[in-house]
């Protein structure tokens, strides 16, 4: 007898867990749309430049490690491609190429004059000291010396990344450049040239993007039930926002596990306890894991971790009605095509994490001109970009009667598009 099982484990019924795969689908998709011919989707289907590197690093045990990173180009049409770099042991060059596009679509909703870019190394931060973690950012910075600089290709944080190793990568980048280049990357400390709100900046551009979101299904955030997946940068600060708005944060999840309560979780108290990596679960006994909080009662769900959370398989199980995507790539095609067939509003990665690259890109332009603004500078304008960003999005999804990822991807794409015709590229 054949079994569901049996059935489930041929090549074909296995869900496209390849987030190129799918995000290439949805940009062939949106330039069909927008009229563009195959040779732009020939042009952008891929990154233009993908940079390989190993990395030696002495070990504090005597030995050396030899460690692989990337960094992806996808495409600088529009200007100099910008993106951050991850350090983590599921890191493929496969999903930095995905990121760098993804880069550049954000680039073109918030319109920057940029475009995309990625970087990754395969390494666990959390398993080394101090001194490895700024050989092997020293190094990186070193290998990919060439590529990046403040004109051509600017970095900035990711998952497990932070201000400390832009400051380490900033200071590499000086002494190859013989000159103080603090435009080289951005998330840097402050007293390093860095910008104020740009630490919180990727939560406060998802707090603003849920909020309107909020407002189209007539939902209060002040008593709304939340579940947010990450405890990081993006999922603490996301969560004191949202907590201290009034919410209800009844479920958060890092790599260890995940916390629920119906009654609402005590954020002050977590956000003092978590450590450097975002991981706070791992002093409780009571722990759910994190496919099992997902499947629990709320009105919104944000994951803010890693990609390919939300699946075919636990699609259909989802209670909340909003989902915001704060993670690069955390719901899948198949998964986005349920969401939407049950009327979940979805709002997509590239429009809703935008507000990171957006303080980014103020850093960049402070460094520049080497005159700096205070926070409630900073604050007014992402306000103005997010909010802009989203109406267009929801605008167009509406009009065109297409899901909100699928609009933002046409948005995102069509600077890129339109530069590379005018010059002369396609
Ligand atoms: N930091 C930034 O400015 C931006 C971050 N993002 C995206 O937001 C997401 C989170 O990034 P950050 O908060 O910066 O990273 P982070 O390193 O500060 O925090 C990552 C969080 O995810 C958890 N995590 C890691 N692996 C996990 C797994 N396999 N399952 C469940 N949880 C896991 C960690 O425990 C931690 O709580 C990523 O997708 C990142 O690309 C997007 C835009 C900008
Ligand atoms: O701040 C930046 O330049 C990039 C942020 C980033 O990597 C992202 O939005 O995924």
């Amino acid at each position: 007898m054949v079994t569901d099982k049996a059935v489930d484990s041929t090549e074909e019924n296995h869900e496209n867990l390849d987030v190129l795969d799918s995000t290439r689908t949805v940009i062939k998709t949106a330039l069909e749309k927008l009229g563009y011919s195959d040779e732009v989707y020939e042009l952008l289907k891929d990154p233009l430049r993908m940079m390989s590197v190993r990395i030696p690093v002495r070990m504090d045990d005597g030995k050396v490690k030899v460690f692989t990173g990337y960094r992806a180009q996808h495409n600088d049409a529009v200007g100099p491609t910008k993106g951050g770099i991850r350090f983590h042991p599921d890191v493929t060059a496969k999903e930095v190429k995905a990121l760098s596009i993804w880069m550049s679509l954000k680039a073109g909703i918030v319109d920057l004059p940029y475009g995309g870019a990625k970087g990754g190394i395969i390494c666990d931060p959390r398993q080394m000291s101090f001194r490895e973690l700024e050989q092997l950012s020293r190094g990186y910075v070193r290998a990919v010396s060439q590529i990046v600089g403040p004109t051509k290709d600017i970095p900035a944080p990711d998952v497990f990344t932070n201000s400390q190793i832009m400051a380490w990568m900033m200071d590499e980048y000086s002494k190859i450049d013989e000159y103080n280049s603090p435009g080289f990357i951005t998330g840097k400390p402050i007293v390093l040239g860095g910008s104020h709100g740009r630490e919180s900046a990727t939560a406060k551009g998802v707090t603003i993007v849920l909020n309107e979101a909020a407002k189209k299904r007539g939902i209060d955030i002040k008593g709304a039930r939340i579940i947010i997946q990450g405890f990081g940068n993006a999922g603490s600060y996301l969560s004191k926002f949202l907590y201290d708005q009034g919410a209800k944060i009844v479920g958060i999840a890092d790599a260890h596990g995940a916390l629920y309560d119906a009654d609402g979780l005590d954020i002050d108290y977590l956000l003092d306890r978590r450590d450097s990596f975002g991981t706070v679960t791992n002093l409780f006994d009571n722990t759910i894991s994190n496919k099992e909080l997902f499947e629990q009662e709320c009105d919104i769900i944000i994951p803010a971790a890693v990609e390919n959370q939300i699946t075919r398989d636990n699609a259909h199980k989802i209670k909340a009605s909003i989902i915001v995507e704060a993670a690069n790539g955390p719901t899948t095609a198949e998964a986005t095509q349920i969401l939407t067939e049950r009327g979940i509003l979805l709002v997509p990665d590239v429009l809703a994490s935008a507000g990171g690259v957006t303080v980014s890109y103020f850093e960049w332009v402070q460094n520049n001109q080497g005159y700096y603004w205070s926070e409630e500078e900073i604050d007014q304008k992402l306000h103005e970009i997010m909010i802009n960003a989203f109406e267009t999005i929801y605008n167009l999804s509406q009009t065109r009667k297409v899901d909100m990822r699928l609009a933002a991807y046409m948005i995102g794409v069509r600077k890129m598009a339109e530069a590379a015709r005018f010059r002369g590229w396609v």
